[in-house]
């Protein structure tokens, strides 16, 4: 994932050991901490190993310790582009985003109360009006796609599944002494707007800065498919307006957003395409078992493996060699579809020498910023059959549902459209 997203992104930490009566006290102690659907997932208590990681809710670029106040903004964005294989076989897919289309079953199954007007696609468009609107959506709705720290605890988004922590006029009076510094701002709603607008302005301007080049060889996928999504709610107005939604305006090649969209678009077959493949890998195995190893299913995840994963040629030869580097590519793919951004932020420090790091200007103050990436241990093997099926369950319940009840919609203002026409007559 350095090589993808590059060094100052990417925080690997370091493997230590623990005792073993350490890690089982420590888990029986979380446990009443662990929201519900994260409790079939357990420690791993038996190996006694741990990753250690640097707490990415601090700025990262400098190493002495930091005792001014630091706000520190998660952002889940989940997967920017609509599937352009030519392997899928539902057409709404072509259309309508992922995140847009489960948003629908996570509320049919009680995963949260609202839909999101949240669209990955509008944050990843770079346009700078679709970066706002799906910023303040996430406000709006954080599920668990957003989160804001401030010195390292958490203020604002889901502390468990689904109680939110606070509202946005508690979040913006954490806020304003970020933003400004020497006050001069009188509360009420008018000043939580502003706070939050500013909040918006500053996390847009970071995610669209540059700051780090990757590796040299790491592929270059053209941006392919719809760049908006039907279902989105900023298009959708714009449509009823008769406007186009701005396509985008291109996300600078150095930004994080970047380089994760190019990391997911190693999905070039989309699930549908992809489970065939895996299938015949799955095949292979359990004829030759003890191959597994040698094809680097469970790792080492190496350079070897790195540089299997830059062939993007997708003419299949009909090889277990072709279908697992398929398949490895959409482990990768699936890693950066789920991962999460950190933006931390802290007042700029006019004349400390220590300050190196790049600085975003927010109208009444300047803020100093590092960017970081947080769960980037690679998908396992064994969840393809499960994206398979939830892929299906995805769609076909928004098909049924949703799509349906538009066409009705559609067919009712149809119908009331025919009721008025007006008819003219020669004279
Ligand atoms: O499949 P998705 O898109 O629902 O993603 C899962 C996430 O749900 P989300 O849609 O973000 O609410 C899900 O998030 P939550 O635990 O529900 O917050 C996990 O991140 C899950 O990854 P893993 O299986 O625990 O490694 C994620 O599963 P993967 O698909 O990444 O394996
Ligand atoms: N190094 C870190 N610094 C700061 N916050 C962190 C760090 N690692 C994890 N977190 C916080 O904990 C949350 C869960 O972390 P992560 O997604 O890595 O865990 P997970 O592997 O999905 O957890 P689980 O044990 O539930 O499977 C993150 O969304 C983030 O808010």
């Amino acid at each position: 994932m350095k090589d993808f997203l590059g060094e100052n992104y990417v925080h690997c930490g370091e493997v230590v050991q623990l005792p073993l009566e350490f890690v089982k006290q420590l888990c029986l102690k979380i446990q009443c901490e662990r929201p519900e659907s994260r409790c079939d997932k357990d420690l791993d208590t038996l190996s006694g190993y741990a990753m250690c990681l640097p707490n990415l809710t601090r700025l990262q670029t400098y190493h002495s310790a930091e005792h001014r106040p630091i706000l520190c903004v998660e952002i889940k964005p989940k997967c920017g582009f609509i599937p352009f294989s030519n392997d899928v076989t539902h057409e709404m897919k072509h259309k309508v985003c992922r995140y847009c289309m489960h948003q629908h079953l996570k509320v049919a199954t009680g995963k949260w109360k609202k839909i999101s007007k949240y669209c990955p696609l509008d944050l990843y468009s770079g346009d700078k009006q679709r970066m706002h609107f799906a910023l303040k959506s996430l406000l709006q709705e954080a599920q668990n796609n957003l989160r804001v720290f401030k010195n390292g605890k958490l203020i604002y988004g889901c502390g468990d599944a689904r109680s939110p922590v606070a509202d946005l006029k508690e979040l913006a009076h954490h806020l304003k002494p970020f933003f400004f510094p020497s006050n001069g701002l009188a509360s009420g709603p008018h000043c939580t707007r502003t706070v939050i607008r500013e909040l918006v302005h500053v996390i847009t301007r970071v995610l669209l800065s540059s700051s780090d080049k990757g590796r040299a060889g790491a592929p270059r996928l053209g941006l392919r498919g719809p760049r908006v999504c039907e279902a989105s709610p900023f298009s959708r107005s714009l449509h009823h307006q008769g406007k186009n939604t701005p396509e985008h305006s291109g996300l600078p090649k150095g930004c994080l957003l970047y380089k994760t969209l190019q990391v997911q678009m190693l999905d070039q077959l989309d699930i549908e395409g992809l489970y065939p493949l895996y299938n015949r890998v799955e095949r292979y195995l359990e004829e030759f078992p003890e191959e597994r190893k040698a094809l680097q299913i469970d790792g080492p995840y190496d350079e070897v493996f790195y540089q299997k994963l830059l062939d993007l040629s997708t003419e299949d030869d009909g090889t277990v060699a072709f279908a697992l580097r398929k398949v490895q590519q959409y482990r990768v793919a699936m890693t950066a579809k789920d991962c999460s951004i950190m933006i931390a932020l802290s007042p700029y420090l006019q004349g400390t020498s220590s300050d190196q790091r790049p600085v975003i200007p927010s109208s009444r103050s300047r803020l100093t910023f590092s960017v970081s990436v947080l769960d980037l241990d690679l998908k396992p093997y064994e969840s393809i059959p499960h994206q398979y099926k939830l892929d299906s369950k995805i769609v076909n319940y928004y098909s049924k549902t949703v799509h349906a009840k538009d066409d009705t919609v559609r067919a009712t203002r149809f119908k009331e459209r025919e009721d008025c026409t007006l008819v003219l007559h020669k004279v």
